[in-house]
């Protein structure tokens, strides 16, 4: 039993929605956001669904926030999405699991979470609530043994991070110095061959403007059939695409195991950012389903799952690029040799400039320069929650 303060309560709160938007639901964004644009998506067959993800409520839930204080007043903090939701289990549920008990229990406190929901959770909203308290509990014990995250996941094996950026300007990101950028797919099956010659003639258009080496890849966010995504990866090869992103739903192992199988030699399949727990990723791994995963520490279960996640790619020769998720994921990757570079996602409106991902939520936030961060050597996750928002405690007990 380590001589830790025990914790003394955990609270959960979400951000009113005052029209700023952002922070960790980051796709809550307002009108004329590249991220809500006409991108492709599983509800793109439906033409009123197909112009705005926020249509069909992909920012229905909002941010939570777990606040976890120990008993000398030390309090760790996560933002992650799930809302109101979310706070009711941490709340209802979850909290249970923590109130009184020895913060450096991170295996029993999340084996306890995930199997007291199992019964009603295990993807999903559930592993998000347990995902952030998760993230809460290591930042709390970071404040508590003075020792930034990354220093209790057996330190740093790089200097820095090298990011690739996900938005729709490519010919930004290369200015700014990432190594790569992720577009966004706009048109699904949907539209047809019209969409289909659409996508690639945006892709044409960014390699000519990117060059030759620059990383391009799509992110097409699980819009696509196994055909089509067929077609757009060797269509789309002539342009040097580097990787095809959730082209399916999460749930398809068998459609992402023929993908990969389909795609033309040189291009690599990607997904993960919708699957949790070992067990999800498990699947994917021993499916052979994709030459990278992509869980997103916000939602695949927090850093304790990570870590098993993590693990178990890296014993196949798999990489292990986490879906981006700020500091949460910037503390992971630059301790993993599988983890060799991370995704930044641009949230300026434009994509043109780097802004930090879950504002105004983090103070402190670090963000890439020249598409490079040296993860800041602070106890915790290293930022502070920006207490000047409009938060709110729906459960408080
Ligand atoms: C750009 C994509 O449509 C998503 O909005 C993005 O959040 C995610 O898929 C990603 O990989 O960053
Ligand atoms: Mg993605």
């Amino acid at each position: 039993m380590s001589r830790l303060s025990r914790i003394k309560s955990v609270r959960a709160y979400v951000v009113k929605n005052d029209g700023t938007g952002g922070g960790a639901d980051y796709h809550d964004q307002g009108d004329g956001h590249w991220i809500d644009d006409h991108i492709a998506t599983p509800m793109a067959k439906y033409p009123e669904y197909r112009q705005s993800r926020r249509s069909f409520g992909i920012n229905v839930l909002g941010t939570l926030v777990v606040e976890i204080e120990a008993e000398n007043g030390v309090t760790g903090f996560a933002v992650t999405t799930g809302g109101e939701p979310a706070a009711y289990i941490v709340e209802k549920h979850l909290a249970r699991f923590l109130e009184g008990r020895d913060p450096s229990e991170v295996e029993k406190i999340w084996d306890q979470m995930y199997f007291s929901t199992q019964y009603y959770g295990r993807k999903g909203l559930v592993v998000n609530a347990i995902s952030g308290v998760d993230l809460a509990l290591w930042d709390l014990l970071g404040r508590l043994r003075q020792e930034p995250v990354f220093a209790m996941l057996g330190g740093p094996v790089r200097d820095e991070l090298t990011f690739y950026a996900t938005g729709a300007r490519p010919d930004k990101a290369k200015e700014l110095g990432f190594i790569g950028g992720k577009m966004p797919l706009h048109h699904g099956p949907a539209e047809g061959e019209e969409g289909l010659k659409k996508n690639l003639a945006e892709l044409e258009a960014m390699r000519n403007a990117c060059g030759d080496d620059f990383w391009l890849m799509f992110d097409c966010w699980m819009a696509l059939d196994l055909n089509y995504a067929t077609k757009l990866a060797h269509a789309a090869h002539k342009y040097g695409l580097k990787w095809i992103e959730e082209c399916l739903s999460p749930d398809d192992y068998w459609g992402y195991q023929a993908l990969k199988k389909n795609a033309p030699d040189g291009m690599l399949v990607t997904t993960g950012e919708h699957e949790a727990t070992r067990w999800g990723f498990r699947m994917l791994l021993e499916m052979e389903c994709c030459d990278i995963i992509q869980p997103d520490v916000g939602w695949c279960g927090g850093v304790t799952e990570l870590i098993k996640i993590s693990a178990m790619a890296d014993a196949k020769g798999v990489l292990m690029i986490p879906h981006g998720s700020s500091v949460y994921s910037y503390h992971f990757v630059v301790t993993r040799h599988n983890s060799p570079f991370a995704e930044f996602l641009m949230m300026a409106p434009g994509a043109d400039e780097v802004v930090p991902m879950f504002h105004p939520q983090l103070i402190g936030e670090p963000v890439p320069v020249n598409g490079r961060l040296k993860v800041p050597d602070t106890p915790g996750f290293g930022v502070e929650l920006n207490r000047d928002i409009a938060l709110h405690r729906p459960y408080a007990r």
